[in-house]
């Protein structure tokens, strides 16, 4: 059980093999512009690379010849779940309706989804805020109900694009202790610039320059 993935994309310089053993979490590190987010996309089902061939516990999500023709799982069905540096909540839904989503799309019934979501509320925290809408959440109280209709999802794999971007420093400790706890044992990979995060969260650490794999750790 792991992933392994190998992309090439052209129009982004990219050109990278990287593997995220079971139960794991990856750290994607390096400059502005190295390709990080794009390697999250690709892995996420958002964006097609020229070539290349990606396996998540012993699935191919995709295996796109040098013509770029071959299996491809669409974002939907790959067990993936990409957390934004932007919550991306829907605005229009309460808090525990945007966690009771994820279940909700995987065929639980009303119930069971909002049992689910009420349960992933409590662990991050954000309980209190199941009945607000989106737009009346503080960034770090919006990235925790994030966090928690992420995991509400079930997925395979969780990646995180610099999950603590947006929030101030006040408000990053918390989240990333948090994440400490949520993230044991599951398989993630989570882009950051911080060193702090590598050290809380990683178990091992891919750098990238260039589009290229710089080192690892
Ligand atoms: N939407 C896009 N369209 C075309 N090229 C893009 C797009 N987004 C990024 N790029 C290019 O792809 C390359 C990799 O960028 P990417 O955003 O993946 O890097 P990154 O390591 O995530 O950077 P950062 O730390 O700044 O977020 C860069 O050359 C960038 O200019």
């Amino acid at each position: 059980m792991s992933l392994d993935v190998t992309a090439r994309l052209r129009a982004r310089d990219l050109d990278v093999t990287v593997s995220v053993a079971d139960g794991q979490t990856l750290a994607l590190t390096g400059p502005n512009g190295a390709g990080k987010s794009s390697l999250l996309a690709v892995v996420a089902g958002l964006l097609v690379p020229d070539t290349g061939r990606a396996v998540l516990d012993g699935r191919v999500l995709f295996d796109l010849d040098a013509a770029g023709r071959g299996p491809w799982v669409p974002a939907h069905d790959r067990g993936v779940v990409l957390l934004a540096q932007d919550p991306l909540l829907f605005p229009h839904l309460s808090v525990l309706e945007n966690v009771a989503f994820g279940p909700r799309s995987r065929g639980a019934g009303r119930r069971r989804a909002r049992a689910a979501a009420v349960q992933w509320l409590e662990a991050v925290g954000a309980a209190p805020l199941a009945h607000r809408r989106p737009a009346a959440l503080s960034g770090g109280q919006a990235q925790r109900v994030a966090v928690a209709r992420a995991l509400a999802a079930d997925p395979r794999l969780l990646l995180l694009d610099e999950p603590f971007a947006s929030l101030d420093s006040t408000a990053a400790p918390a989240l990333r202790e948090l994440l400490r706890r949520v993230l044991a044992g599951r398989m993630a990979v989570v882009v950051t610039h911080d060193p702090a995060d590598v050290e809380a969260l990683a178990d091992a650490e891919v750098r990238l320059e260039h589009g290229r794999v710089a080192g690892a750790s």
